[in-house]
């Protein structure tokens, strides 16, 4: 056996027994010492247009001016995530959901290693935000809903998608922890945006170790 291994736990998947687990001596508390932050995962959901992308790289700007490490959330964005590790998924309902259980599983191995780790995915669905949601153990799970009107939205329309997004009847998210409120005529700027889930994230103590 490998130094530093002290547990085995094995499982059955699928049609393979033994699947072994490793547990390792530097894990999540062990990295959240040495970056001097708490990992988690914000989460930001929203129609296509509303500015999920845009509040994305704001926030991992203003961490990362405050010495935070984030993960650049362009990986994690739906449109890149398609060019690499969802490369296989399209738009329709079982693919969202695959490329959903995806990102919310890659965002905890970031979140593990003690990264803030910023996905911003239209994701649609509550069940499937929520799946990711119970991936994170310790509560360190934030979704931002981008309550964005359809009218502006469409109004901006940057890719030209938005008759797509016209046929689908949205609910807003009930579970998040934050809401950034964006009517037509009156929308913040970035900065102010990414200050907003700052603070949610400095009150809640993310900010320090
Ligand atoms: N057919 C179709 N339907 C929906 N979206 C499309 C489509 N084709 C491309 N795109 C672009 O892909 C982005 C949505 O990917 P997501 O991963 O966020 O979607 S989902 O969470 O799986 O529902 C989304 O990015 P944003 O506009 O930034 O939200 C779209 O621009
Ligand atoms: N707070 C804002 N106020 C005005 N325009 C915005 C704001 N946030 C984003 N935008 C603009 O809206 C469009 C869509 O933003 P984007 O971040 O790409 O949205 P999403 O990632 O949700 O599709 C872009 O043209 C962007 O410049």
């Amino acid at each position: 056996m490998y130094a530093g291994i002290d547990k085995l736990v094995t499982s059955t998947i699928g049609k393979s027994t033994n699947i072994l687990w490793h547990d390792c001596p530097i894990g999540q508390f062990e990295q959240q010492k040495l970056l001097n932050q708490k990992g988690c995962v914000v989460w930001i959901t929203g129609l296509s247009g509303s500015g999920k992308s845009t509040l994305a790289c704001a926030l991992s700007r203003e961490l990362h001016s405050r010495g935070h490490l984030t993960y650049i959330l362009l990986i994690l964005d739906g449109d890149n995530l398609r060019h690499g590790l969802n490369r296989d998924l399209c738009f329709e309902a079982k693919d969202r959901a695959e490329n959903i259980r995806r990102v919310g599983e890659v965002a905890k191995l970031f979140a593990d290693a003690g990264l803030i780790c910023i996905a911003s995915l239209i994701s649609p669905y509550r069940s499937e935000r929520s799946a990711c949601r119970k991936l994170l153990h310790n509560s360190a799970f934030f979704e931002v809903f981008f309550n964005v009107s359809l009218e502006v939205c469409e109004a901006r329309d940057p890719k030209g998608l938005y008759k797509l997004a016209r046929a689908g009847k949205i609910k807003a998210p009930s579970d998040c922890e934050i809401v950034i409120q964006c009517k037509a005529g009156d929308c913040a700027t970035p900065k102010p945006m990414a200050d907003q889930v700052v603070s949610y994230l400095e009150a809640n103590e993310f900010l320090r170790d």
